[in-house]
């Protein structure tokens, strides 16, 4: 992997060599505006093959990361390995050869509208100064990749959004970048083009083992393909997990209220009947792997005799685990719906009673 640095003129301290594996490494970042703390503190890793989502609300510190990553912005404290190579303290002149591992893609593309497709694709290769035999050979191969293969001559202005991000990440794998960072690269498009350009990204990682950086602040985009998340607020990494695990156990209130969107949430039809003489209780139950594959719900009525009926929910594959979340109305004898919660707790579940209803929502 290192072969690719030859040049780099970069020089590691001894121990200072990121685990094989680790396409970059963040160590204990910090970078600040004034007062502002934009970073504050941030130790990552990106592993090689994975796609990471790091997540945030707006000025939660996700550009300012980024353009530390990149080279645009200087950290004030901290350090940044890229394929093991540190960053951080370079001159411009020695970053270059690092740069081009990180191939971006953007929110608006970023395209040259005067150029045409295949030459938009091909501008990293002529940059390193690549022949045009070489650099149209492989604008068409990443065409192909891309599903762009009658567009080559097309200019962008006559692409659509989808199109466009489709030449943007054609572009950014010209120079067979060993990072593939995404900056609300699905941001501006619509959700049936979304979809598309995720999946895309999937295949694209999976065929090509690209390894993906992911910034948004949509969860949907982070369910749909990212394998860890990293939650980040006020410049801090405040929760970092499998997708999965994070998705069904929030450990913090931001990750909550990001994920609030996607979560289900009980109808306000049966919310707005919440009564105080009912005998029925509603529960949610958030559930996940282990507990989301055992028979629950049998294995409750069996356990504390009652009443119990779906009323909401349901389950969800994230990374092929189950996770999913159970609106349960529960008529139990009096005074026995303590069991109940403590028989779902029991078994991995995640209970909490919502309200009481007459017997008929
Ligand atoms: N050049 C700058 N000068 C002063 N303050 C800055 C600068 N860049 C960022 N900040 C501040 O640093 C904090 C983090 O900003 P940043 O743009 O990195 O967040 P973000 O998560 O990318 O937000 P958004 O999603 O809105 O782009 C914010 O409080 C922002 O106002």
């Amino acid at each position: 992997m290192n072969q690719h640095f030859s040049s780099a003129g970069a020089t590691l301290p001894p121990g200072d060599v990121a685990p094989a594996g680790d396409v970059v490494r963040i160590v204990d970042l910090k970078r600040r505006f004034g007062r502002t703390p934009a970073v504050d503190g941030v130790s990552l890793t990106v592993r090689k093959g994975e796609i990471l989502g790091i997540i945030g609300r707006s000025g939660a510190g996700k550009s300012t990361l980024i353009r530390c990553l990149n080279g645009l912005e200087r950290p004030d404290a901290g350090q940044i390995f890229v394929e093991g190579r540190e960053i951080t303290g370079l001159s411009e002149r020695d970053l270059q050869p690092l740069r081009r591992r990180i191939g971006m893609i953007f929110q608006h593309f970023n395209l040259l509208s005067a150029k045409t497709v295949e030459d938009n694709v091909a501008l990293p290769l002529k940059i390193e100064g690549r022949s045009k035999a070489e650099r149209l050979a492989r604008a068409a191969e990443l065409l192909d990749l891309v599903g762009l293969a009658d567009k080559t001559k097309a200019y962008p202005a006559s692409l659509s959004g989808g199109q466009k991000q489709r030449v943007g990440i054609a572009r950014a794998l010209a120079a067979r970048p060993a990072l593939l960072l995404s900056d609300e690269a699905t941001s501006a498009l619509d959700p049936e083009t979304t979809r598309s350009i995720l999946s895309l990204l999937k295949d694209i990682n999976q065929k090509l083992g690209l390894t993906i950086l992911l910034i948004t602040h949509e969860m949907e985009v982070i369910r749909t393909i990212a394998d860890r998340i990293a939650v980040l607020d006020a410049g801090r990494i405040i929760e970092e997990g499998p997708v999965w695990s994070v998705f069904a156990d929030p450990q913090s209130e931001v990750t909550r209220s990001l994920l609030g969107g996607i979560r289900p949430q009980l109808p306000a039809a049966i919310a707005g009947r919440f009564a105080r003489s009912g005998r029925e209780a509603i529960l949610r139950i958030d559930i996940a792997g282990e507990a989301a594959r055992r028979p629950l719900l049998q294995e409750l009525a069996a356990a504390v005799p009652g009443r119990y009926r779906l009323v909401h929910g349901g389950i969800d594959h994230i990374q092929g685990e189950p996770v999913g979340t159970l609106f349960l109305g529960a008529a139990t004898p009096a005074g026995r719906l303590a069991e109940v919660v403590d028989f779902l707790n029991a078994r991995g579940a995640r209970v909490e009673v919502l309200g009481h209803v007459t017997d008929d929502v």
